[in-house]
């Protein structure tokens, strides 16, 4: 478990302490994937280079797996820093070296793993990430994808249990990001690997982690279950996030709610709820007429949702949000 008790960050610049991380407190459980998203600026990868300390805390406390690492010295910092790999937005690959010395490269520079080892474990994540036939080409031969799994390969080199991502899908295309994200999730499930993920797509949290924390000016603003945070966001950063994500005019939104009669409310399904034809029966049976002013069928990781604003008008309303929350929906009074 990753925690932070009351974590702070501030950069000296010419004397002047710049503020980065407000005092932070929060619990990565081992095994989950925890996303961090916020706009530029926000403390992002001030908090993720406090993981591996490549940044020192001004203050606070910083504990993995029951062990303060912020009074360790060098070489306890040299065999912590082997528990976590990190990947980059830029995938940082050598470029005078080829794929597979890439790979080996934190292995060797660790000094603890014979030749045999390394060559054995190169090989590996070579396979595993889908690179065997391209071990002998250079970074530069390689499209943007195959060299963030070079990046994979070799952060996972030394058998990590946390990896760190910092923005490694942000240099990607749509069909690129989605096969590293599925890359992400197979590691997570089968090396039961730790996954810290710095994102400024709402889209990326959305499809691979587990929890989220958003970030606004060094301070985590709303943190919870992608679900919650996603569906039900509270905070007026995260609202935007999850509306650009979804492609929401906010201004279009509301000129669509001024056009419309009667009670508008927002329904969220969530899980098996998305696909039962509940809209139908609760019109037949409280007599409610209802017109759909938008709506969306998706997943949040492995759970489908859906998310439907109507308006309606006629009938018996209170009886009709009744049946819909008897039947596990979320709903919302709009207006
Ligand atoms: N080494 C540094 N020295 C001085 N100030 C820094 C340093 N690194 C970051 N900052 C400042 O700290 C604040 C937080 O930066 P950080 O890089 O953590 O944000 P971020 O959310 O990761 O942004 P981005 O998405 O643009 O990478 C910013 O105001 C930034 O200018």
């Amino acid at each position: 478990m990753i925690e932070f008790d009351q974590v702070h960050k501030a950069y000296e610049v010419e004397g002047r302490a710049i503020p980065a991380l407000q005092p932070t407190s929060l619990a990565i459980e081992n095994g989950e994937v925890f996303g961090i998203v916020g706009h530029s600026g926000a403390g992002k990868s001030t908090l993720v280079r406090l993981i591996n300390l490549l940044e020192r805390p001004s203050g606070g406390r910083i504990v993995i797996d029951g062990e303060d690492v912020t009074g360790y010295d060098s070489k306890d910092l040299r065999d912590f820093r082997r528990k976590v790999g990190m990947i980059f937005q830029h995938f940082n690959l050598l470029s005078s070296k080829t794929v597979e010395d890439n790979i080996a490269f934190p292995m060797k520079l660790a000094g603890i793993y014979s030749r045999d080892e390394i060559r054995t474990r190169v090989a590996e994540l070579l396979e595993r990430v889908g690179l065997t036939h391209h071990a002998r080409k250079f970074p530069s031969q390689l499209s943007g994808g195959q060299k963030q799994r070079v990046g994979i390969a070799r952060a996972l080199a030394c058998r990590p249990t946390i990896l760190l991502c910092d923005e490694a899908t942000s240099a990607l295309d749509p069909q690129t990001t989605q096969s590293v994200l599925r890359l992400l999730g197979d590691l997570n499930r089968e090396l039961k690997l730790t996954i810290v993920l710095i994102t400024h797509e709402m889209d990326v949290v959305r499809r691979v982690c587990d929890r989220v924390a958003v970030m606004d000016a060094g301070d985590v603003v709303e943190m919870g279950p992608v679900t919650d945070v996603f569906l039900h966001p509270k905070h007026a950063t995260t609202r935007d996030f999850v509306f650009e994500s979804e492609h929401v005019d906010e201004q279009e939104m509301e000129a669509n709610f001024e056009k419309a009669e009667g009670r508008i409310l927002r329904l969220t399904f969530r899980g098996e709820s998305t696909y039962k034809p509940l809209l139908g029966s609760v019109a037949r049976q409280t007599g409610v007429d209802f017109s759909i002013l938008s709506g969306r069928i998706d997943r949040i990781k492995d759970t489908p949702y859906g998310q439907l604003t109507l308006s309606l008008v006629g009938g018996d309303l209170p009886a009709a949000q009744a049946a819909l929350e008897a039947a596990d929906v979320h709903v919302e009074v709009v207006r």
